[in-house]
């Protein structure tokens, strides 16, 4: 028995399905710890296959390599600390769903397997989907202290912990694949605190850090002491630390750290965005990035989110003008491109717009223009882009909000091309937030330059989609911070039209707006995906049927 454990917590940036390559990254951080004195490396929940692996896990030979990789690196424990590590763990019995396991690697062995036992299946996660619960989780022993495994989810709920007490566990180990939105530090804490004070134990809380598809993990690992925070890890990096524990009359207890301050609000999303654009990037095999760049809010701002995930240079900005554009559009795009340091190029799409409506006349004859005629802008521009996309082999980046993409404020297969986008889960109004916010401070791990990246009239001026004179995007939506806040009642907070009115909210206005979300479904479910920054994203989060006659009256 021991009084003193050296335990590291690894936070690391798996890829979904890179099992060889997550294998060497457990390896490294394994070193890393050696070198630290560590006795213990705890990493996050299924590192093996990465946070969520989704159906991939269902299959026999995928699942087994998992086990197959988990059970490899028992080798490195032989002569270095011992290792805490997630993997699909296959269950047999013609079920195809493999358990969501933890097992301790000790001097070259397997020590224990430990399943979780409590499947989220709210939010984002469907884990009954593709996983089997597992039995209530007993405590496995390492230098004969009891660890108390509880596995993301089973931290969540009083059960796992109150059965762990009770069979004599020691200290909580949590490791985690919990997403970024912008509650969750206050969220995890509150639970650990909870488990912490009603079984009298430290918690120690390990989770993922990078971008998968639509989420973002930050990281934010911490040691949690019955008297409060010990030790906090840094948000949204990759991280091996080593934390001291003693025993004590009182029980462990870790010495504290807190010189790392974990950031709110802005700077948060910010890094959020970028950490899920820079990933998304970089996982799928690509390095940099092309956006059309109009002079208006948003594209600014993606570019300068782009930017500061993948440098300056790797995303390419394109002013594509019609008969439309102004010249303060033109002067602000290119403005904003040297501010951010981009390659910038100007394409005219005016010759397509002649072409197309040349081809068309005949078809249109006797018809006024109308939308279409809008559209087909937008139409020429992503088709424009796209073949940039081929041609040079960087991926397109969309720049439509929250706001927009809640009521259908863009045009399919137009400037909703692309693949990936940074502020598909950020309203109008953040939009703004983030770019003087993003103007007076460059957050840690950017790599776009110091200073004011886009310029104040861009921040200043009306916004308009330039598709025909004189337009603004306030003729045909309610006033920006009106619309969100009933978007924000309606989405977020899964209120009634009713409630939203006794907000204060025009009765018509919240009725249209409703409609507006209802009907624009078809266009979200072809929409690229994008990071998920609040607490209810448009994609797993909120999952609403496409036909629907349903509408709410207030
Ligand atoms: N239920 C349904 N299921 C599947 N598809 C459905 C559908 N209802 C219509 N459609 C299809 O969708 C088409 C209509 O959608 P779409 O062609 O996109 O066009 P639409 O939604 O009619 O117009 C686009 C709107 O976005 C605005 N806009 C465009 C570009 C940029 C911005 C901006 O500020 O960022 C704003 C523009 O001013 C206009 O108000 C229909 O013609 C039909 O083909
Ligand atoms: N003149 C243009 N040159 C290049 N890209 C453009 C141009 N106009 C529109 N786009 C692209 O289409 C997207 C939709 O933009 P639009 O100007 O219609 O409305 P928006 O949502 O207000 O966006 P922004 O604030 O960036 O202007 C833009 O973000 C941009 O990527």
């Amino acid at each position: 028995m021991t009084d003193r454990l050296a335990i590291a917590l690894a936070q690391l940036n798996p890829t979904v399905g890179d099992v060889a390559g997550n294998a060497d990254r457990i390896a490294q951080a394994h070193a890393e710890a050696a070198g630290q004195g560590a006795d213990l490396v705890v990493c996050p929940e299924l590192i093996v296959t990465g946070y969520p692996p989704e159906d991939l896990v269902m299959r026999p030979a995928y699942a087994e390599a998992c086990r197959q990789a988990a059970l490899s690196l028992a080798a490195l424990t032989k002569d270095g600390p011992a290792l805490l590590i997630g993997t699909p763990w296959p269950g047999g019995g013609g079920d195809p769903r493999p358990f969501n396991a933890s097992v301790l690697l000790v001097d070259g062995a397997v020590a224990a397997v430990r399943y979780k036992s409590c499947l989220p299946n709210y939010g984002v996660f469907d884990e009954p989907r593709t996983f089997r619960p597992g039995p209530l989780p007993e405590p496995v022993e390492f230098r004969g202290v009891k660890l108390g495994l509880m596995i993301c989810e089973d931290m969540w709920k009083p059960g796992p912990a109150e059965r762990l007490v009770e069979a004599g566990a020691e200290i909580l180990v949590a490791p985690h694949g919990s997403p970024f939105r912008q509650t969750a530090h206050a969220e995890r804490v509150f639970q650990a605190e909870a488990r912490c004070r009603e079984t009298g134990l430290p918690v120690i809380f390990v989770n993922q850090v990078g971008g998968q598809d639509e989420l973002v993990f930050d990281g934010a690992s911490f040691a949690l002491n019955p008297g409060g925070i010990a030790y906090r890890a840094p948000l949204f990096e990759r991280s091996v630390a080593t934390t001291l524990w003693e025993r004590t009359e009182t029980g462990w207890h870790c010495e504290e750290d807190l010189s790392l301050e974990w950031e709110e609000d802005d700077p948060l999303v910010w890094r959020a965005v970028v950490t899920g654009t820079r990933d998304y990037v970089r996982k799928s095999g690509f390095e940099s990035v092309v956006l059309g760049l109009s002079g208006g809010i948003d594209s600014a701002l993606v570019a300068a989110i782009a930017a500061d995930a993948l440098g300056p240079e790797n995303v390419r900005c394109v002013m594509l003008p019609s008969r439309y554009t102004s010249e303060a559009s033109l002067k602000d795009a290119r403005a904003c491109a040297e501010a951010i340091g981009c390659p910038y190029d100007t394409i005219p799409i005016e010759p397509a717009v002649e072409a197309m409506t040349g081809m068309l006349a005949d078809s249109f004859l006797g018809r006024e223009p109308d939308v279409t005629e809008e559209n087909l802008q937008s139409r020429i521009r992503g088709t424009t882009l796209m073949a940039l996309s081929n041609k040079l082999g960087v991926l397109l980046l969309t720049t439509g909000n929250k706001s927009e993409m809640a009521v259908g404020y863009a045009t399919l297969y137009g400037d909703m091309n692309g693949a990936y986008n940074p502020i598909k889960d950020v309203y109008k109004q953040r939009v703004f937030e983030l770019a003087r916010y993003r103007n007076e401070e460059r957050p840690a791990g950017c790599l776009g330059p110091e200073g004011r990246v886009i310029p104040e009239r861009i921040i200043t001026k009306p916004p308009s989609a330039e598709l025909r004179h004189d337009q603004k995007d306030e003729d045909s939506l309610p006033p920006y911070p009106v619309l969100d806040d009933i978007l924000h009642g309606l989405v977020e907070e899964e209120i009634s039209v009713d409630a939203i009115v006794r907000r204060g909210h025009d009765r018509a206005v919240a009725e249209r707006i409703q409609h507006l979300l209802y009907l624009s479904e078809y266009k979200r479910r072809q929409a690229p995906p994008g990071p998920k920054v609040t607490s209810r994203n448009f994609g797993r989060d909120r999952r609403y049927p496409i036909v629907n006659r349903w509408r709410e009256k207030a």
